[in-house]
């Protein structure tokens, strides 16, 4: 497996990226080690820092389906995912890799405002930029600006923010969508901030982690949250009511339903719900254990502390 290493100047820009093989991280054993979407100055790095702080080593991986490959082989002891924004709703690819993917736990979810700023290396008005490259939900929630204030650029949609910020460098006329952060490590100019066509825009991220290495992350019960993936048995009428009503008899709290195509037939769903509690709390495992005979496939992601801005 191969991650990203980068080099600095002596004034702390960076200058350049390769890629190395992880084996030579492999003989340090002092931090726990980290997954991401990078390189770095992607969102996923700010929602990583922001949830570890200085406790983990930070491993900037190629895409999503690298960082739940690196968890689950254990290359890495977490990955950090994004699974769903304020304004463009869930990351498809996420929601179909914790269907698909085994020995994967989510243990911890974390929270980041996104603010978006449009960056190039060239000083150019906003109405000379040819060619916008972005990730496909960066671009999507800055879709009223790109119609408003920009002159009908090609959009190219990248494997993230900060991937987008590598290749203008060798585009004319071209500029990228990215987080302030990423200024920095690049070296590029600010031509717009705070572009977002929300100013609440925030998104949702996952850290998972193999199942086998974890062991239950603290947090008072009452302020866990569970996620499970569940897919009614039958297509008649009423079975989504009736799995909802195992809920609703044990006073258990929705926080989030979700839906994705099963991929086997037209028609038919799995559902993503998230809820209050623990896995193991008394009324939740009888919810649980009545929702699972009404399903053709049920998996629980796992439990985890709420998420909390810390001081
Ligand atoms: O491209 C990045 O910077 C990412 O971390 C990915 C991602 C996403 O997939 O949603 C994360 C947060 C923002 O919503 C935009 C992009």
């Amino acid at each position: 497996m191969k991650f990203f290493s980068y080099s600095y100047n002596s004034e702390n820009i960076f200058v350049n990226f390769e890629f190395k093989e992880l084996d030579v991280l492999k003989e340090d054993q002092t931090f726990k080690k980290c997954g991401y979407l990078g390189p770095k100055g992607t969102y996923s790095e700010i929602a990583a820092m922001k949830y570890f702080g200085e406790n983990v080593f930070l491993i900037p991986l190629q895409s999503i389906s690298d960082v739940f490959e690196m968890v689950q082989s254990k290359e890495v002891d977490f990955g950090v995912v994004p699974i769903e924004n304020s304004v463009e709703g869930s990351v498809n690819i996420t929601m179909d890799l914790l269907f698909e993917k085994t020995d994967i736990q989510v243990v911890g979810e974390c929270i980041v405002p996104i603010k978006h700023f449009l960056l190039s290396y060239e000083n150019l008005d906003l109405t000379e930029i040819k060619k916008l490259f972005s990730h496909q939900q960066a671009i999507g929630q800055c879709s009223k600006f790109i119609k408003n204030r920009l002159n009908n650029p090609e959009i190219i949609f990248t494997a993230s923010t900060a991937n987008a910020c590598e290749i203008i460098k060798d585009v004319q006329k071209s500029a990228a969508i990215g987080s302030e952060n990423i200024v920095n490590i690049y070296n590029l100019k600010v031509l717009a901030k705070d572009i977002q066509d929300s100013k609440s825009n925030s998104t949702r991220f996952f850290v998972i982690a193999n199942s086998e290495r974890f062991t239950k992350i603290e947090g008072t019960e009452k302020n866990y949250k569970t996620s499970i993936i569940c897919s009614p048995k039958h297509n008649k009428p009423g079975v989504l009511y009736n799995m909802l009503k195992t809920f609703k008899e044990k006073n258990i709290n929705l926080t989030r339903i979700e839906s994705r195509p099963t991929k086997k037939q037209l028609g038919e769903y799995s559902f993503y719900i998230d809820f209050e509690g623990y896995k193991e709390d008394k009324d939740i495992i009888t919810a649980l254990v009545k929702l699972e005979k009404m399903s053709s496939f049920f998996k629980i992601l796992g439990s985890y502390p709420k998420w909390k801005e810390r001081e």
